[in-house]
């Protein structure tokens, strides 16, 4: 696959983790997530209607790599009209809507305007400069996290995660999973545990086949069996990411969050956020005025292996929720580790 990339590109390092979203300067190559585990199936893209397609429909999903997605996007938008700003632009309104939780997608899509600059017709050069640096910026944060996240953690028996916050969801090596996997190949972990985060199944699908890449032993539960394996004292850390965090320190991530941070600090176990800044939205006071998105309900029936509804059931489909900041012990960005109270409102 490293034909997919120019020779020289930095990406491809192994300690920079599987490169699941790849820029070749013309296409976008992706590992299409809905087929994992059971194939590896790569779409290659190159026109905007399909990346947005990609990101709606999580072809490709993650907070991080959503937002490096939507700056190629917009590399291949400038190409696709001719580098006519007009079109470019509509074309950014969209992509910016394709989901509304994860900041990092209105995050990048502000740095690529800001790099096509003010001429009638963008600047394609500037662009790919723009979105390359975004994806290399990445790569370098969640170096930088799996470093403080890991020496927070020190050594312990048990973590345990949510969702998938590996290399499928970012540049690199991850966010959360990247801690985890550093603190696992250091020793410092006994067992990792994920949950199969329902319904899309991130956990039991994304994270188990990164983990098993990564030769990290770990146990896949049910989200229902978290308070239970917290009562035995199985695990001393929670550990997850995020989707964009409050100036407050509020935090939205994947539907499910919330309660394993009760559950937490009900018995007693550390809750750790690990996010770049680039997640993080000093604009929003605090957690209640994040969009939450709503999926469809046959994403329900899907985990249930149902292709339609039981009679008379409708379905309620969040797939974010949010945790308030005093319920979290830390939250590790590329910057360190911030403690409570949190005050995000001056970052980037
Ligand atoms: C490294 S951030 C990953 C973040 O995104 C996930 O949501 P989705 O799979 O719907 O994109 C989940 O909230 C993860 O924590």
């Amino acid at each position: 696959m490293s034909s997919i990339l120019p020779i020289d590109s930095p990406f491809e390092a192994p300690e920079n983790g599987f490169q699941a979203i790849r820029f070749d300067g013309r296409v976008f190559h992706l590992l299409d997530q809905r087929e994992l585990p059971a194939r590896e199936r790569w779409l290659q893209l190159d026109d905007l209607d399909s990346v947005i397609a990609a990101i709606r429909d999580l072809a490709v999903r993650g907070a991080p790599a959503i937002g490096i997605t939507a700056a190629y996007g917009a590399v291949i938008r400038a190409r696709e009209v001719g580098l006519e700003r007009g079109p470019w632009l509509e074309g950014m309104a969209r992509l910016e809507a394709a989901r509304p939780t994860a900041v990092n997608l209105s995050w990048a899509v502000a740095r690529m305007r800001r790099a096509a600059g003010e001429a009638e017709r963008v600047d394609l050069a500037r662009l790919e400069a723009e979105a390359r640096a975004i994806h290399a910026e990445d790569i370098a944060a969640n170096q930088a996290m799996a470093r403080a996240g890991g020496s927070e953690i020190g050594a312990c028996r048990g973590i345990l995660t949510h969702c998938n916050t590996g290399s499928l969801a970012t540049g690199g090596v991850g966010t959360a999973l990247g801690v985890i996997i550093q603190a696992a190949k250091d020793g410092r972990v006994e067992r990792v545990f994920a949950d199969e985060t329902r319904p899309w199944l991130q956990g039991s699908r994304l994270t188990a086949w990164e983990l098993a890449r990564a030769g990290v032993e770990a146990r896949v539960l049910v989200e229902g069996a978290a308070a239970a394996l917290m009562a035995a004292g199985e695990v001393q850390w929670v550990v997850v990411g995020a989707d964009r965090i409050a100036a407050n320190g509020d935090v939205a991530n994947k539907i499910g969050t919330y309660a394993l941070a009760v559950l937490a600090r009900h018995h007693g176990v550390k809750m750790m956020v690990v996010a770049p800044s680039s997640t993080l939205d000093p604009a929003m006071e605090n957690g209640q005025g994040i969009e939450i998105e709503q999926r469809a309900a046959d994403e329900i029936w899907a985990a249930a292996g149902l292709t339609e509804a039981p009679a008379g059931f409708a379905a309620w489909n969040p797939v974010f929720d949010v945790t308030p900041g005093e319920l979290i012990d830390c939250i590790v960005t590329e910057q360190g580790v911030h403690r409570p109270p949190y005050d995000f409102s001056g970052a980037r």
